[in-house]
């Protein structure tokens, strides 16, 4: 299989955990966009959606899915997303389309998180694909700086702006041993939004598309 159609793959798998009346978290990017489209075949016996991003809500809509605000709904019971990048401990980077910080709000309120990728996304340790940082805007130069003493070697991306106004920071030249000490300093930089680690909070499954199919496996590491 090639790389498409690895991802579309892994997104149909996902769509056997999706039970009747269901709002589902939905994420964002090409890999979750293949699970919108399988979710419109379901789409009779599910109740909604609660999207991570603009885009993602847009194809929902256009598909005839009816979209929930977060605040419409209580706990949801699964969160479908892709990943730029996931470890052996599911851990994961995201981000790559600048919707971390939505994507890290709605898998909060999911019990589930389930993470569809294709076989490139899997690695021994994160921090290959620069690792995006959202960031108020008059905080870039103070959020760089700081990201510089972390080790990193942050670009402004420069252009894009996120559904929520802000800026993106992509950290490069990182090798992640600590994930959750990372996130967690990160997060404590004055004008950071959110970084694009989800190590506090890993998936709870992975599918993951392979050129002989999809493997699913369990998180064990996670509560
Ligand atoms: O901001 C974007 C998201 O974190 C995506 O889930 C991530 O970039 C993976 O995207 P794709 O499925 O297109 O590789």
């Amino acid at each position: 299989m090639t790389q498409d159609q690895q991802k579309q793959a892994a997104a149909r798998a996902a769509i056997d955990f999706i039970e009747d009346g269901w709002v589902v978290g939905v994420g964002t990017g090409s890999t979750a966009n293949y699970f919108i489209d399988a979710l419109a075949e379901i789409k009779q016996r599910i109740d909604g959606a609660v999207a991570s991003s603009e885009a993602s809500a847009a194809r929902l809509k256009a598909h005839g899915i009816r979209v929930f605000e977060l605040t419409a709904v209580g706990e949801m019971p699964i969160y479908v997303d892709g990943a730029d990048e996931i470890n052996g401990q599911w851990q994961m980077i995201k981000g790559g389309g600048a919707a971390l910080t939505r994507e890290k709000i709605v898998a909060q309120c999911c019990k589930q998180f389930v993470c569809i990728a294709d076989a490139s996304k899997q690695v021994r340790v994160l921090g290959q694909f620069p690792l995006p940082v959202e960031v108020i805007p008059m905080a870039r130069s103070l959020v760089g700086r700081e990201l510089v003493k972390l080790g990193g070697h942050p670009a402004w991306r420069e252009g894009v702006v996120t559904d929520n106004g802000n800026w993106i920071l992509d950290v490069h030249g990182l090798t992640i041993a600590e994930p959750i000490k990372l996130e967690t300093a990160i997060n404590q930089i004055p004008g950071v939004v959110t970084n694009g680690l989800f190590a506090l909070r890993p998936a709870n499954v992975l599918l993951l598309g392979t050129p002989d199919g999809v493997v699913r496996s369990n998180n064990t590491f996670v509560m």
